[in-house]
C-alpha cells in the first residue's frame, strides 16, 4: 500500500484527491498538511498536521497542489526528509523551479503544468504542427474559472514552449501575452498566450495555427476536475519506485 500525503488537501484538487484516493486500488491518504484546520471531515486515521516535518514522515510519497510559496517550503522541507514528489501547482517562478529542480538530485520529482492524457498528447500534436505549419502565425488562448490566480495557466506556457521548441525557437524572447495599444504589426515568429477568466470553467486551451487561406486549431477541455486528481494519481503510483531525477507526465505516459 502507498500512503500518499496530500499538499493543499483542503484545496479544490487536494479534496478530490482525498475522494478518489478511497476508491483507488493500492494507495492511500495517510498524511495531509494544513494551514489551519479542515472544513470538512476525514478519516481518523489520517493524520492532519501543520508541522511540514510531521508530514512528510507520515507518507510515502506526496502529491502537491497548492500555491507556488506553499510549493516552494514543501520543496525545502523535502531536501532533508526526502519523498517522491508529483508537483502540480503552476505559476512557479525561476527560483521556485532551481528548488524543484535541485530537489530531483535527491528524489524522484514529477513536475506537470497538467495531468490530463489529452493535454500530453496535445503537447506532442503542437510540436509537430508547429515544426510542419511553417510561416503559420501561433497564437494560445487559455480559459479558466474565476478563482485562478495565476496567468498564463501552467499548461499555456508548457504548450507555448511546445510550440516553439518546434521551431527551435527560444519562447523568452517570442512570447507576448498581452496587446494593447498601437502595437504595430505581428511579428513573423512571435507567439501569443492569452488569459480569459470566468464562471466555473475547469481549463480549456486551444492553440491556433493561422495562415493566409487556411488556419488549424488544436482544442483541449477538461470537463471535470477529477482529470487532474486521477491524473496525479496515476503519476503517484508510477513515480513510487523510481529512482533520483526530474520526470514529466509523458515520461509516466510513455508518451516520449
Ligand atoms: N497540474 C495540474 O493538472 C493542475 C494544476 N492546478 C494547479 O494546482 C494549484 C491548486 O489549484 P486549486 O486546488 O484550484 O487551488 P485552491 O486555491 O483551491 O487550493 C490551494 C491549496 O493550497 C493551500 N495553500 C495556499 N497557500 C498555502 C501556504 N502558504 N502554505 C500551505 N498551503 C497553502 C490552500 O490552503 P488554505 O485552504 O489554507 O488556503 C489550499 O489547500 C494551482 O497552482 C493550480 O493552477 C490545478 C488543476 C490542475
Ligand atoms: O488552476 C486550475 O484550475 C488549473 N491549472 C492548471 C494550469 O495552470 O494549467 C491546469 C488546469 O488547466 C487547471
Amino acid at each position: 500500500m502507498i500512503k500518499v500525503g496530500v499538499f493543499g488537501a483542503s484545496g479544490r484538487v487536494g479534496k478530490l484527491l482525498i475522494e478518489d484516493l478511497k476508491s483507488t486500488q493500492g494507495m492511500s491518504v495517510s498524511s495531509v498538511y494544513v494551514r489551519n484546520s479542515l472544513d470538512f471531515t476525514i478519516d481518523p486515521s489520517v493524520l492532519v498536521t501543520s508541522d511540514m516535518h510531521t508530514f512528510l514522515n507520515g507518507c510515502d510519497i506526496v502529491i502537491d497542489f497548492s500555491l507556488p510559496e506553499a510549493c516552494e517550503s514543501l520543496l525545502e522541507e523535502a531536501v532533508k526528509t526526502p519523498r517522491p514528489l508529483v508537483i502540480g501547482t503552476t505559476g512557479l517562478n525561476t527560483h521556485q523551479l532551481n528548488l524543484l529542480k535541485q530537489a530531483s538530485e535527491v528524489m524522484p520529482v514529477l513536475y506537470a503544468t497538467n495531468m490530463s492524457l489529452g493535454v500530453a498528447l496535445l503537447n506532442k500534436l503542437v510540436y509537430q504542427a508547429s515544426k510542419t505549419l511553417e510561416g503559420f502565425d501561433i497564437e494560445i488562448v487559455e480559459m479558466h474559472h474565476r478563482h485562478k490566480k495565476d496567468a498564463p495557466s501552467g499548461t499555456a506556457l508548457t504548450l507555448s514552449e511546445s510550440a516553439a521548441a518546434g521551431r527551435n525557437l527560444d519562447i523568452d524572447k517570442v512570447r507576448v501575452s498581452g496587446r494593447d495599444g498601437n502595437i504595430g504589426e505581428r511579428s513573423s515568429d512571435e507567439i501569443a498566450v492569452m488569459a480569459l477568466r470566468g464562471g466555473d470553467i475547469v481549463g480549456r486551451h486551444t492553440v491556433g495555427f493561422y495562415n493566409d487561406g487556411e488556419f488549424i486549431e488544436l482544442n483541449h477541455t477538461a470537463t471535470s476536475r477529477n482529470t487532474f486528481s486521477k491524473g496525479a494519481i496515476r503519476a503517484g503510483k508510477w513515480l513510487a519506485d523510481k529512482e533520483a531525477g526530474l520526470y514529466s507526465i509523458s515520461d509516466c505516459l510513455e508518451l516520449n
